[in-house]
């Protein structure tokens, strides 16, 4: 267990490198900043020590007169002394360094800030894109198990915390760390006994970061983890809110929320008294050692081992280096909840498609125009590997054929579905279309000539143009057009408020059961796609809609091979062959005259179902079920 997350921790690190790397430029500028302004620092005391042991303390240098002139003449003999003496020549280079070193410093800064701004949002994006591009990739199955919303939360808010994790390391590896090395190396060689107090401080600084930072981290990673908990549940209720709704669920859903609130909030208090601690024990110590640091100074100089020049560059130094001490700190918080993120980015990361389920095989080539004709070859498949749910499954279906798939529910239906789309692989045996594997194939260029509508339509938030045209990249207005008339949605699109360019709200909302069934026909229309895969599509419509469905339905599959699975028979009366299943196996299959006067399982559903008719439940109770 350790293990794994010592090895997720190295490849969290190797995916920020990585992108840094892309970008090496801008980290080239930050890195220059950045050590220039630790050089400045350095350098910083020295023309002050120089100042104050040359001319302040150079007792021929005191001008007793100094203090009766008025202002004019204070000025007018500092001027006058930079042309004739050297005291004021000295004087005023001093402070020309101590300026020069000062706007350097600042516009080194301004450098360094807006190169870090640059390089950090363009390390998140390209976390992101490729966070993003892989979780796309990964096969079907995942998702079916995965939490969407802990997901999404891994991709906006985990990936942002790359930049703070970036920023830290950057200022500690190349500002802070150098400038408490340098002040150490030039403190020992100007006064090792003196320097000894600065040393004492380094271990207890490093213990105090260690200790806080390791707690802060366990409480931001199960922050972090509960809030993906608790995004996913919300997801989850706005997807389902009309279930929420009319199960009455809402009290329910909000005192989770709350309690998933309230862990979340408890655990990031945790991380935010932890990292109290470590900047309060930061202030307590800098306070000790600069009493330290000032008593022992001051003892030196009356030992005469020091001059008051040295203590200035000492005290100088000692502000400039608890200000990287203090930012290290400030970045041990930080990166703990950075690196935390950066875990998890990387847990996905580290998931390999080719484990996980159905993906493009090493050498996948782009399947040609398919004729359309489809066979299932001794597929054997089970969601359970241990429990197959296909046992030598055999189908052949012939290109333009219109074939219905029924049966109980649980018979593996939308199985072959999915294997047909690839969604799954079989576990043996192969799916084949035109007389190939459809494993040879590219993934996209298989599901491209796949015309697919589903139970759910999926409507995405966007134009009901754009709905339609997603079908086809580039489609044009007409082609849009002709797909909503041959799916009977053109009418419905023009009595909307703006015809199709109506913003459609998520997952459809504003239209209706049915009209989302025909826009998504539209849709799968102008695909224009060899084979057709309809799941379910007129399920929870009403008679009249059913109808109109229907209807667009017999346009869509004119000529195509077609997989229709559904429970209406008679919705399927005039398909080319119906295909009973029953526990993952064919056991009966014909025209629908036929098979009703066989007067078998599909017979009795048929009974079955025109007795439901005949005592109808009432409208809409269908859908509540359905949800
Ligand atoms: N993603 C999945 N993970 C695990 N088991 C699954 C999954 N999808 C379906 N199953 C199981 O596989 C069996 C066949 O399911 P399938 O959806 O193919 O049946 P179906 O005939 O389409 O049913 P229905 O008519 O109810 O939609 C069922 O027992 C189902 O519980």
């Amino acid at each position: 267990m350790k293990d794994r997350t010592v090895q997720k921790r190295a490849l969290g690190a190797s995916q920020l490198t990585s992108a840094v790397r892309r970008h090496w430029k801008v980290a080239l500028l930050v890195a220059a900043a950045m050590a220039g302004q630790t050089l400045l620092t350095l350098a910083q005391p020295w023309p002050l020590r120089a100042l104050i042991d040359h001319v302040v303390q150079n007792p021929s240098n005191t001008n007793d007169l100094m203090s009766r002139y008025s202002l004019t003449e204070f000025i007018l003999v500092s001027i006058r002394g930079f042309f004739h003496e050297d005291l004021y020549h000295f004087l005023f280079q001093g402070i020309f360094l101590l300026a020069l070193i000062y706007c350097g410093n600042a516009l080194l800064l301004y450098v360094q800030n807006t190169a870090l701004a640059t390089l950090g949002q363009r390390v998140v994006l390209t976390i992101r894109e490729r966070l993003f591009s892989h979780l796309v990739s990964l096969p079907h199955g995942f998702f079916e198990k995965a939490r969407t919303g802990d997901l999404t939360s891994r991709i906006s808010k985990d990936t942002a915390d790359a930049q703070d994790i970036l920023e830290s390391l950057l200022t500690v590896l190349i500002r802070s760390l150098p400038t408490v090395v340098g002040i150490l190396v030039v403190s020992f060689v100007m006064d090792w006994i003196y320097a000894l107090t600065f040393v004492m401080v380094i271990p207890v600084v490093y213990w105090a970061n260690v200790f806080f930072s390791r707690r802060t981290r366990e409480a931001v990673r199960r922050q972090r983890r509960i809030e993906g908990a608790l995004a996913s549940s919300v997801q989850e209720t706005f997807y389902y809110h009309k279930a929420v709704t009319s199960l009455s669920l809402e009290n329910e859903v909000v005192d989770d929320f709350l309690e998933g609130g309230r862990e979340s909030a408890q655990q990031a208090v945790r991380a935010g008294r932890y990292q109290g601690m470590l900047t309060a024990s930061m202030d307590m110590l800098v306070g000790a050692t600069s009493l330290l640091v000032l008593f022992v100074g001051i003892l030196r100089i009356i030992h005469g081992c020091l001059t008051v020049g040295q203590l200035m560059v000492f005290l100088s130094y000692l502000n400039s280096l608890f200000k990287p001490i203090r930012e290290m700190s400030k970045f041990a918080g930080r990166w703990a909840k950075s690196s935390a993120a950066l875990e998890r980015i990387e847990e996905i990361m580290a998931l390999n498609p080719a484990e996980m389920g159905a993906c493009d095989v090493p050498h996948a080539v782009p399947a040609p125009r398919f004729r359309g004709h489809v066979q299932f070859r001794d597929v054997w498949f089970g969601y359970d590997k241990d429990r197959p749910l296909l046992r030598g499954f055999e189908m052949a279906v012939a290109a333009g054929e219109r074939v219905a798939l029924v049966g109980d529910s649980g018979s593996g239906k939308s199985t072959l579905l999915h294997l047909l789309m690839r969604l799954y692989d079989p576990d043996r045996g192969a799916v084949l279309v035109d007389g190939r594997d459809i494993r040879e194939f590219t993934l996209a260029s298989l599901r491209n000539q796949m015309a697919v509508v589903l139970q759910d339509s999926y409507i995405f938030r966007m134009s009901v143009r754009d709905n339609i045209a997603m079908a086809k990249p580039g489609a044009t207005e007409d082609e849009v057009v002709a797909a909503a008339r041959a799916a009977g949605a053109h009418e419905f699109i023009l009595g909307l408020s703006q015809g199709y360019d109506t913003q459609l709200g998520e997952g459809g909302g504003g239209l209706s059961g049915g009209q989302k069934r025909r826009l998504a026909i539209a849709r799968a229309i102008l695909r224009d796609a060899p084979i057709v895969v309809l799941d379910e599509p007129t399920v929870g419509l009403d008679a009249a809609s059913e109808k109109r469905v229907m209807a667009s339905i017999q346009r869509l599959t004119r000529g195509r091979t077609t997989f229709m699975v559904t429970h209406q028979l008679a919705t399927i009366m005039d398909f080319d062959r119906i295909v009973v299943l029953s526990g993952g196996e064919v056991v009966e299959s014909g025209r629908h005259e036929d098979l009703v006067q066989a007067g078998g399982l599909y017979q009795r559903l048929w009974e079955s179902q025109r007795a439901e008719e005949e005592s109808p439940l009432p409208a809409g109770s269908q859908e509540i079920l359905e949800a």
